[in-house]
């Protein structure tokens, strides 16, 4: 008698929740197509070095990771680039400022995954037109001397982009996770490590420990040949604070408690304060606050302090994604709530400024 399950009268295993498979380009294929132009590889290395003497203390300039929370736009997103480059020019000598160029987004359940994995916003998931527009972009953004940064989610996605970009970051969502942390021992960038949405801060310092020594796993080659990676251990760990669940963790208390887990676990105490995230409670308009209030730690005397991070767009606040994209509003988020140009190029200049006395004074 046959069972009335057909797929258990198929006697499968595996794949049941599968609905498709789609030949994803290799990494080797796409830098072919679109291959790192010296001028962008100057910046890369230039702006790898500049965050880890920062990050190691060899650079008193404060590291500052700016840009919106999410890509979804490439000509805004070039736009946006346009702007920050000569920003980055006027303020070099205090501030090593870096784009957020962040295309892989976690979601807390469900949501657009970003610009990498549905470019156009439909659903699709075209990951290899993703893949395309990505590094097309990051060329971009990088030949205008202005450094990448990124978030490190997806684990292929390294072997496709990471040569573009300057630097990386775990998320407060995969900072804890085993993948992750072995991921980033591998990569050329110097990473931040963000405390987890809970708020736990010794994880992150756990995590910049384990991506400090070498490790192996398993993704593929640049001719996509599935292999094992055995890696060396990445060097340039530092803490990012971007608050958690009991609220935010930039005051004082919690910029010394990195600092000691730090120095604890042997590692040059490096704090990024991220102003956004439950540092701001998701509201844009207190990323000001976070700002300022950091930069006054930091020129009271809080050298741990080595960097910001501050979601910025061309406009301020956000949008949400609907069914007809047409109605998108050029230059809005359409994830978390942005702070936008006007304010981004005061606070930069503000930070400047103060920066100035701090070297007056100190
Ligand atoms: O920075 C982005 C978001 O905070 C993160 O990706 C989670 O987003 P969500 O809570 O809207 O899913
Ligand atoms: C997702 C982000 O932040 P977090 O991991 O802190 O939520 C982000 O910076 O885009």
């Amino acid at each position: 008698m046959t069972h009335p399950d057909p797929i258990i009268q198929a006697g499968r295993t595996e794949n049941l929740n599968v609905s498709g498979f789609t030949p994803l380009i290799t990494p080797r294929a796409l830098k072919a197509g679109l291959p790192l132009t010296p001028q962008a590889e100057r910046t890369v290395l230039a702006g790898r070095k500049a965050a880890q003497d920062i990050v190691h203390g060899r650079d008193d300039r404060l590291l500052v990771v700016v840009g919106p929370c999410s890509i979804h736009n490439f000509d805004q997103a070039v736009e946006y680039a346009g702007r920050l480059a000569e920003l980055r020019e006027r303020v070099k000598d205090r501030l090593e400022v870096h784009m957020r160029v962040y295309v892989d987004k976690p979601r807390t359940t469900v949501g657009w995954r970003g610009y990498l994995m549905d470019p156009d916003m439909t659903g699709e998931n075209d990951i290899n037109k993703g893949l395309s527009l990505t590094r097309e972009l990051m060329i971009r953004v990088s030949e205008l001397g202005l450094p990448v940064a990124t978030e490190l989610l997806d684990p292929f996605a390294p072997q496709f982009l990471f040569d573009a970009v300057a630097w990386a970051c775990l998320g407060a969502r995969t900072t804890e996770s085993q993948t992750h942390r072995v991921m980033a021992s591998a990569v050329s960038a110097p990473m931040g490590f963000k405390n987890g949405t809970g708020g736990g801060l010794k994880l992150a310092v756990d995590a910049i420990v384990a991506a400090s020594h070498p490790h192996a796993f398993f993704t593929v080659d640049d001719d996509g040949q599935a292999c094992i990676v055995h890696t060396r251990g990445n060097p340039d760990g530092h803490v990012i604070l971007r608050g958690g669940r009991n609220g935010p963790n930039y005051a004082p208390q919690f910029v010394a408690e990195a600092e000691s887990l730090m120095r604890a676990a042997g590692l040059d105490p490096a704090v990024m304060v991220d102003c956004s995230h439950a540092n701001s409670g998701s509201d844009h308009q207190r990323q000001g606050l976070v700002w300022r209030d950091v930069l006054h730690q930091r020129t009271r005397g809080q050298k741990a302090i080595k960097g910001l991070m501050v979601e910025s767009n061309l406009r301020p606040g956000k949008q949400s994604l609907g069914a007809d994209l047409t109605q998108l509003v050029p230059g809005v988020s359409v994830t978390d709530a942005c702070v936008g140009w006007d304010e981004t190029e005061a606070l930069l200049l503000e930070a400047h400024a103060a920066l100035g006395r701090e070297t007056v004074s100190g």
